[in-house]
């Protein structure tokens, strides 16, 4: 890739926050360098601008939950840092290495599912650890291991050409995880999984990062997130516009109150209390309450807050 800029130096989430961003935290993260430092990524496809300055580093352990609307450049940093684009200019370093360099130190789930249809699940573990340098005994202890936390294991011998979409979901992110990545890049993995599938691709990433990986983990679902325990890293047109814990993000956000009378008439609050907001509705509602419903603030608000702040 072209790298014009220069690299930024370690720890430098330790830095004072840059205006633009809201709040920075630094999570669960572990001290030392970032496993993945990656500054000022811009990427431009005829008139779209992709990436526009996208800034991130991740630390051994850290989980970064990175969020934002249909087209704010996730997968365009993941394929950058996978080494399957290049960039325009800026930086993108694993372990101090460019992507190309840095191959067999990551594991990429992209978001398309990408398997060889004809050959099976224990087949394309067995070619991807091999292919990382895992041989014999550690090979099949490592796809015993990864495909039982995956539940896989009664479709090791299956095709991925016939697997659901759940199991071959789990097979991508098996094929990602095969030789234990210092970087794990995993783009909506459970995009359309079932609760089953959600879970065991939640535990295997959880044991990952408790392995040491720092992991990218773009998703549209905050419940995951909160569950994974991850950090939040927000991008918009191209750059990443907040970042800290989930808590420090929503800390102070309105969430919804709504009340359903029995004649069907709705009452519905934006607060950032919750019980003041229903005792307020349920004061004068004046016939019988069929449901209250709270919903605490979600990723919606969090967009449409950043929104406010820049004035869109
Ligand atoms: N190969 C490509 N050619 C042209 N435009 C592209 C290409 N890849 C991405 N884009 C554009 O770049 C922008 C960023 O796309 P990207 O896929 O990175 O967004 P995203 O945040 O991952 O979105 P989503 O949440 O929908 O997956 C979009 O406007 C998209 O249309």
């Amino acid at each position: 890739m072209s790298l014009r800029t220069p690299a930024p130096p370690a720890g430098r989430e330790d830095e004072p926050a840059p205006k633009a961003l809201p709040v920075v935290g630094r999570g669960k993260a572990r001290a030392g360098r970032a496993m993945l430092e990656v500054a000022g990524l811009s990427k431009r496809y005829g008139d779209v601008q992709a990436l526009d300055g996208f800034d991130l580093t991740a630390r051994p352990g850290e989980i970064v939950g990175l969020v934002g609307h249909n087209g704010a450049g996730k997968s365009t940093f993941v394929e950058i840092v996978s080494g399957l684009i290049r960039a325009d200019s800026g930086t993108a370093l694993i372990g101090g290495e460019e992507p190309a360099k840095a191959r067999g130190r990551i594991g990429v789930s992209p978001q398309n599912i990408a398997l060889y249809p004809p050959i099976t699940v224990r087949e394309h573990l067995k070619l991807f650890g091999g292919l990382s340098g895992l041989r014999r005994k550690a090979l099949t202890d490592a796809i015993d291991e990864l495909t039982a936390a995956l539940r896989l294991t009664e479709f090791l011998d299956r095709p991925a050409g016939v697997l659901s979409g759940g199991q071959q979901r789990r097979t991508q992110a098996a094929v990602a995880m095969i030789h234990r990545p210092a970087l794990l890049l995993l783009d909506e993995p459970t995009a359309g999984a079932d609760p089953e599938t959600r879970q065991a691709l939640l535990d295997a990433v959880k044991l990952r990062a408790a392995d040491g990986a720092a992991v990218v983990y773009t998703t549209h679902y905050l419940t995951e997130l909160t569950e994974l325990e991850a950090t939040l890293a927000v991008a918009k047109r191209g750059r990443v516009v907040a970042r800290g814990t989930s808590a420090q993000l929503l800390e102070g956000l309105p969430g919804e109150v709504r009340v359903t009378l029995a004649d069907g008439t709705e009452l519905h609050e934006s607060t950032t209390d919750p019980t003041a907001a229903l005792m307020r509705l349920l004061a004068d509602t004046g016939q019988p309450v069929v449901s209250v419903d709270v919903r605490k603030p979600d990723l919606d608000d969090l967009y449409r807050s950043l929104a406010v702040l820049d004035g869109d």
